[in-house]
């Protein structure tokens, strides 16, 4: 049976996403506490995969997550999900607005409700949880008094709704990722992502855009550009880009080869069906996969002394 370990425990976003995946039907899903815990159980075997959040549509990406994906043992994205977020208010039984002295969620919770708490519980202390999940846990337990988080988690611990839909944009939707240890990536689909991070030459004047124009001249659509610190010194970064198509698709493969002899290091997170199937590239795809194709063919006629 697979193992897939999540970011717990149950009732958060994370589970909710992973519950949509076919495969973790039948799968033993492993709440962690952590998102490194949850990478950690990938590296080490405990789990053959782990579904981590990776960024938010309005609170961005979600540092941990990048962090170990940049440094440790290479780890590859399989699968990428998408969840609309809400969030509801949610306390003991008995309790009422006024009584909220404290508020606590993940630190991505409560940003998507700040204008909506500061406007509704001014005075209560926010206070950020490892998970929505275990904020609300947190309430049964009595650590605080209200959690923000979704409404499987208010279910799930018998608690009383406070006040829905308290997120400050009603349409946010969270980006998750199944990562596994390294394998071959999944079979292209023709609306394929390719994320990989970039370690740039940092003295080379120019460096960051020798990077994007490996994509550039091929044509291929960056979907996602990130910078986190290296952690070394002030001023040290890496880069994560996303962008359309497969490892197997030439334009890509060749870009990757660009990247590998412009970078001091890149790093291959895998290439793995796009979840936003409505996404459009920018729509040109010029030249063509069949120009890319010609030209290979071609310079293996002309190395041959052909035509
Ligand atoms: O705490 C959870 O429920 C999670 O799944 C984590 C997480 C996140 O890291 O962004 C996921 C979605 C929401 O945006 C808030 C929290």
């Amino acid at each position: 049976m697979l193992r897939y370990a999540y970011l717990g425990p149950a009732g958060t976003f994370t589970e909710q996403a992973l519950r949509s995946i076919p495969e973790a039907a039948d799968a033993e899903l492993l709440p962690m506490v952590t998102v490194p815990e949850a990478l950690s159980a990938v590296r080490t075997g405990t789990a053959d995969a782990a579904l981590v959040p990776l960024e938010n549509s309005v609170e961005g990406a979600v540092p941990p997550t990048l962090d170990g994906l940049a440094s440790g043992e290479r780890l590859m994205i399989n699968r990428e999900v998408l969840l609309p977020v809400t969030f509801n208010l949610y306390a003991a039984p008995g309790a009422d607005l006024g009584s909220i002295k404290t508020v606590a969620s993940h630190p991505h919770g409560l940003a998507q409700c700040r204008g909506w708490l500061r406007t509704n519980v001014p005075d209560a202390e926010l206070i950020t949880s490892p998970s929505t999940a275990d904020a609300a846990e947190g309430v049964v337990r009595g650590d605080w008094d209200a959690a923000v988080c979704a409404p499987v988690a208010g279910q799930r611990y018998d608690l009383a709704e406070l006040a829905v839909n308290v997120a400050d944009n009603a349409a946010a939707v969270t980006r998750f990722i199944l990562v596994t240890r390294p394998a071959p990536p999944p079979a292209r689909t023709g609306a394929d992502v390719t994320s990989l991070v970039a370690f740039i030459h940092h003295d080379r004047t120019g460096a960051l855009l020798e990077v994007l124009t490996e994509f550039a001249v091929r044509d291929i659509n960056l979907t996602r550009i990130e910078s986190r610190p290296m952690k070394e010194r002030i001023g040290r970064y890496c880069f994560f880009l996303d962008c359309d198509g497969h490892i197997e698709d030439d334009r890509v493969g060749e870009a990757l080869m660009g990247l590998r002899r412009v970078c001091e290091d890149v790093r291959f997170l895998g290439s793995y069906p796009r979840a936003n199937a409505d996404h459009e590239g920018d729509g040109r795809a010029k030249p063509s996969d069949d120009d890319f194709a010609d030209a290979a063919a071609w310079l293996e006629r002309v190395r041959a002394g052909g035509a």
